[in-house]
């Protein structure tokens, strides 16, 4: 049935009634606009004088006396002095505004959205952190979960990026399976898509998660501050390291934490293996390390995937050769094996003569083999010995002899490594959005962290010897070449390659080096695969 309309009188009544409550509500409005200034100082003035109330009881009485004189005195020397009632009106004034003013309400604990999220975690943990018979349960449902969350941080959209979750004494911290519940739990309710390190107090009983940032992929190949025998594989988390040092990045120069590869007679792992999936950034991460190397020595070049990445380094003062074939990196790493011998020999002989290291062998040499498995199908093909076979020397008896190799290769092509490579690299980089597994089978530790969604060229983890998992981005190194990247990057790396000799700017000493080896006229034949 249709609704009968109001009588007119009704409804132009009610308005009325509406408009002059809006108009009331308007100049309301506007009063309290004029009179705003009025009413703080208003508010003020009772504030003072409620202060001064308070203090005049909490004064005792026999100081009473006194105090009333000497406000008394004041008052007076004010009237005396010139524009004295004026200064003093303007002072009061202006204390009662100050004191009168309104004061933002400061937040103290989590907005309403924020506890939601704590209560559902808290309500998620439950199950695994609650047992029958416990007298005084952390976690039980419908509990406080204050309680059992020491502290907890939330970024701008309202997502946890830190949590401290005390967890009870009887919980088995000590079982990878139990805690990997945890932590898959907290990652999953926290938000997917970000990086989670869980750090596990056992002895507190306590869990501490924080969301990792992204590693900076501003960083670009410069000369990076660090003592011969450094190399800077790339960029970690600050807490990861110890030490930073300064770099330019187009935020101005800012201090960074580096992952540092210390190479040479000392070293504890004194040769670099870099797997990752293709397109990843292992032959960026060798470019890079050749630019280090050539600061303060040698480096031969031999290249599988024949695709030229390293034809800038041809002809620079230092570079020995960049081998793209099997024949010419054959005769290339024989050249380098038989330098490690002599170099071995030489120091041997100096040692029993009781004589200092010899100054022929005090360079450092660097031998990086980027894709040998390439190399070595196609040198099978030809007949020809796996280049690989070249390296054992240089691998097993390189560090005393500051002969240094570094490997890349493609994680599909893993198995193409020879056993001498595999047990020889203890230094180790995995490239790309690789599985926690295969991270874990290839660095021989599973990264502390939670694997990120999408990761960019030249991201993964590194590990040195037996030291923690690090996540890594290697500095942006590309081909000068490669009209694909980014101008400024090509620029950085043309500026670090040392000048040719025909250019006028070479170095006499890295030239005379590099005549120094004598090419092979024939590459080495098969000989039988190490056992
Ligand atoms: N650290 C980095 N920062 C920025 N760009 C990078 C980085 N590493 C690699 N890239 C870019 O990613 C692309 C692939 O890099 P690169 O050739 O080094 O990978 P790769 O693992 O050797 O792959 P492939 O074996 O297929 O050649 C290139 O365009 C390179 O410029």
């Amino acid at each position: 049935m249709a609704r009968r309309p109001l009588p007119r009188i009704l409804t132009s009544g009610s308005a009325q009634i509406a408009r002059s409550r809006e108009l009331a509500r308007t100049a309301a409005d506007s009063a309290t606009d004029v009179l705003h200034p009025l009413i703080t100082v208003g508010r003020g003035l009772r504030k003072l004088a409620a202060m001064a109330r308070s203090r005049w009881a909490a004064t005792p009485k026999e100081r009473r006396g006194p105090s009333l004189f000497f406000v008394a005195a004041c008052v007076l020397v004010v009237a005396l002095i010139p524009y004295g009632p004026l200064i003093a009106l303007i002072t009061v004034m202006a204390a009662a505004a100050w004191a009168g003013r309104v004061k933002a309400p400061v937040r103290t604990g989590p907005a309403d959205a924020e506890i939601a999220r704590l209560t559902a975690l808290y309500e998620a943990l439950v199950p695994y952190f609650s047992a029958e018979g416990d007298p005084a349960p952390l976690f039980a449902h419908g509990g406080e979960w204050s309680k059992a969350f020491g502290s907890y941080e939330f970024d701008d959209d309202g997502r946890l990026t830190r949590l401290r979750v005390s967890y009870p004494a009887w919980f088995t911290d000590s079982e990878a399976a139990s805690r990997e519940r945890i932590e898959r739990l907290l990652h999953a309710k926290s938000g997917r898509g970000r990086e989670y390190r869980f750090a596990w107090d056992e002895e507190g009983n306590q869990l501490l998660m924080s969301v990792l940032p992204a590693l900076s992929t501003a960083i670009a190949a410069q000369p990076f501050v660090v003592s011969p025998g450094e190399t800077v594989l790339g960029f970690t988390d600050p807490e990861s390291v110890q030490r930073t040092v300064p770099v330019t990045s187009p935020n101005g120069v800012e201090q960074a934490p580096p992952v540092v590869w210390r190479t040479g007679p000392r070293s504890a792992e004194p040769h670099l293996l870099v797997l990752g999936d293709p397109g990843s950034g292992a032959t960026t991460l060798l470019r890079s390390i050749a630019l280090q190397a050539l600061r303060h020595g040698d480096v031969l070049i031999v290249e599988g995937g024949g695709t030229g990445e390293f034809a800038c380094f041809t002809g620079r003062p230092g570079v020995l050769g960049v081998e793209c074939g099997a024949a010419g990196a054959l005769s290339g790493l024989e050249w380098a094996a038989q330098e490690t011998e002599r170099r071995l020999i030489a120091l041997n002989r100096a040692r029993q003569a009781g004589l200092p290291v010899p100054e022929d062998t005090r360079r450092p040499l660097w031998i990086l083999v980027d894709r040998p498995g390439a190399l070595g199908h196609l040198a099978a093909a030809d007949g020809h010995m796996d280049p690989q076979e070249l390296l054992r020397v240089p691998l097993r008896h390189g560090r005393a002899a500051q002969v240094t190799v570094v490997v890349a290769e493609q994680l599909d092509a893993e198995q193409s490594l020879t056993e001498t490579v595999r047990t020889h690299t203890r230094a180790r980089v995995v490239l790309g959005p690789v599985p926690f597994e295969r991270v874990e089978a290839v660095l021989g530790a599973a990264p502390g962290t939670t694997a990120a969604d999408a990761v960019p060229p030249g991201r993964g983890y590194a590990r040195l010897g037996t030291g923690e998992v690090l996540r890594i981005q290697v500095p942006a190194t590309p081909d000068p070449f490669d009209d694909t990247s980014a101008e400024a990057h090509r620029q950085a790396v043309l500026g670090l390659l040392p000048g040719r000799p025909d250019e006028g700017d070479g170095n006499e000493d890295a030239a005379a080096a590099a005549e120094a080896r004598p090419a092979l006229a024939k590459p080495p034949v098969a000989v039988p695969a190490e056992g």
